[in-house]
C-alpha cells in the first residue's frame, strides 16, 4: 500500500498544517475551515497526477491544439461532519466529480469507551470508479474502516484514495491491515506518533469537528 506523507517535504501545505494545530490560531473557525480546505486543494492537485489522462482537441481563437486532461473524474466521499471542509477543497478542483457522504460519530459509553455509529449513506454506484474518501483525522482508523465498508455496499471501486490531514501511526498500521493493499493509497499531511486515553491524536490538533462547527452536546 502506497502511503504519502506531505510534511516529509517542504511545501506551503506545512504552513496550513502548523496553523490548524496551533492553539493560538485554530480557535478562529473560519480560518480553521479554510486552512483544512486549502490542504484539501493541495492534496487534490497531487492526487490529480495519479489519475488516467487522455488527449483532447481544443479550438483556441487562433488554432487547434491538444491538451492531456483527466480521462475520468473521481467520486469524492467524505465522513460527516468534520470531513466537509476537506471535501470542499477537493470539490474546488474536481468540478464534475460525483459525491458520496457517510455519517460516522463516536457515541461514548463512558469517558474512555465509545462505539462508532454509521447512520447515513448517500452515494452513487462505485463499480470501477476511483474513490477518494476524505476525513481530516484518522485516530484509531475505525471511522474510516466503517465508512469504507458502508461505501462498498454501493459497488467495488477500481482504486481507493484515503485522505487525511493528520493520521496516527496506529491508524496507518490498522488501515494497512484492513483495506485492500494493491488498490489503496493513503495520503496524509502528517503521521503523529500517539493516541491518548480518549483515542485523540497526540500531538494532533484537538477535535476537528468541533473546531470547524462548534461543540456537540
Ligand atoms: O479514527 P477514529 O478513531 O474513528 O477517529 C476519527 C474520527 O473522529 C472524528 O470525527 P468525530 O467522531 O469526532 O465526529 P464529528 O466529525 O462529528 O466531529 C474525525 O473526523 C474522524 O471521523
Ligand atoms: O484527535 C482526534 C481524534 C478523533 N477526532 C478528532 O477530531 N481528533
Ligand atoms: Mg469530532
Amino acid at each position: 500500500m502506497k502511503i504519502v506523507t506531505f510534511n516529509q517535504a517542504n511545501s506551503i501545505l506545512n504552513q496550513y498544517l502548523a496553523e490548524v494545530r496551533n492553539i493560538n490560531i485554530q480557535g478562529d473557525s473560519l480560518r480553521f475551515r479554510r486552512n483544512i480546505e486549502r490542504i484539501g486543494e493541495i492534496m487534490a492537485y497531487e492526487i490529480s497526477r495519479d489519475l488516467p489522462y487522455h488527449p483532447i482537441e481544443i479550438q483556441t481563437p487562433l488554432a487547434k491544439t491538444c491538451e492531456n486532461v483527466p480521462a475520468v473524474q473521481p467520486v469524492l466521499a467524505t465522513i460527516l461532519r468534520a470531513g466537509l471542509p476537506l471535501h470542499q477543497g477537493f470539490l474546488n478542483y474536481f468540478d464534475h466529480a460525483e459525491n458520496a457522504f457517510v455519517s460516522a460519530y463516536r457515541k461514548y459509553i463512558d469517558i474512555e469507551h465509545f462505539d462508532i455509529h454509521i447512520e447515513y449513506i448517500a452515494s452513487p454506484r462505485l463499480d470501477n470508479k476511483i474513490l477518494i474518501i476524505t476525513d481530516p483525522m484518522l485516530a484509531t482508523g475505525g471511522s474510516m474502516e466503517l465508512a469504507y465498508k458502508a461505501l462498498l455496499t454501493k459497488g467495488e471501486p477500481s482504486h481507493i484514495h484515503i485522505v487525511s490531514v493528520l493520521a496516527s501511526q496506529q491508524a496507518i498500521e490498522y488501515l494497512q491491515k484492513t483495506l485492500p493493499d494493491a488498490k489503496t493509497t493513503i495520503w496524509c499531511g502528517a503521521i503523529d506518533p500517539e493516541l491518548n486515553e480518549h483515542s485523540y491524536i497526540v500531538p494532533g490538533l484537538g477535535d476537528a469537528g468541533d473546531l470547524c462547527f462548534g461543540e456537540k452536546e
